[in-house]
């Protein structure tokens, strides 16, 4: 089995090693990923520059200076030679939650959805890392393993992508897997406004809002009570239950 890594917190992630070190035992592993931290990223490509792709440590360890999509872009279309034959994506470990919004944002989720092109399964793993929690990468690590070999084991869908949330805890301390849907937050914090050198204005996004629908079936709630949740994600945005509406109010003829 050949797998594509990539992150979107940069090459040197911690979690990105872990990633590599806790899926090496089970397939070939290439590491394509961005030269800094991406966070945020979404699905952004690169389009005004070109993207230049260096060795880190090793041959099969590449660093571009892009976002995750580019990475996982050029590795699926062309940057080596011969078909791109990878049997799957995984992105990570994140160094924080990708919960209900956050994937909207996620250049860890972007990176697992570039990958849909290849029509195989992807896998975004993030670390739900609280204050004091104890960054227990190698815990969403060998989650990551587990489900690379569930997959093994029992093939999904075509162009499955998963959204996987751990807990920040010692691996004996999880309770298990839920399968679960997208809640959602509150709006952000405000922006915060300050001062640069000079005295001109600069602005920080201010923090992610707080979970508002974290009920039992939500990502939210299955990482709080512990248990690793697994959310199974589409790109079709179309909202197909407003077409006949939407058609009606075309035509004039809304009641
Ligand atoms: N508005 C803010 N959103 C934040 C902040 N830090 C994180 N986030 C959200 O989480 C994801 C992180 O995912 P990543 O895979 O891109 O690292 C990010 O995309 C946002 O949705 C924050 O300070 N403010």
């Amino acid at each position: 089995m050949k797998i594509l890594l990539s992150n979107d917190d940069g090459y040197r992630a911690e979690g990105l090693r872990a990633l590599g070190e806790a899926l090496a035992p089970l397939a070939d592993i290439t590491v394509v990923a961005p030269d800094r931290n991406r966070s945020g990223a979404s699905n952004s490509l690169t389009l005004d520059m070109p993207l230049r792709v260096l060795p880190f440590e090793a041959r099969k360890f590449l660093v571009v200076n892009g976002t995750p999509t580019d990475c996982v872009h050029l590795a699926v279309s062309g940057l080596f030679e011969g078909e791109s034959d990878f049997d799957m994506v995984v992105s990570g470990v994140n160094d924080g939650a990708n919960l209900g919004d956050d994937v909207i944002y996620s250049g860890t989720v972007a990176a697992a959805i570039e990958g849909r092109f290849l029509g195989l399964p992807a896998i975004a793993v993030s670390l739900v890392i609280q204050p004091n929690s104890g960054n227990h990468f190698a815990t969403a690590a060998r989650v990551a393993a587990e489900m690379v070999m569930r997959i093994q084991r029992s093939p999904l869908h075509q162009a499955t992508i998963l959204n996987v949330n751990v807990p920040d805890v010692p691996y004996d301390q999880l309770r298990g897997y839920q399968a679960t849907r997208l809640g959602f937050r509150h709006r952000s914090d405000p922006i915060v406004k300050m001062s640069d050198p000079r005295g001109r204005p600069v602005y920080w996004v201010g923090p992610a809002g707080g979970s508002q629908d974290s009920g039992p079936g939500t990502d939210f709630h299955a990482v709080a009570n512990n248990y690793v949740s697994v959310t199974p994600l589409q790109i079709d945005l179309t909202r197909h239950s407003m077409l006949e509406d939407m058609s009606n109010w075309l035509q004039g003829r809304a009641e």
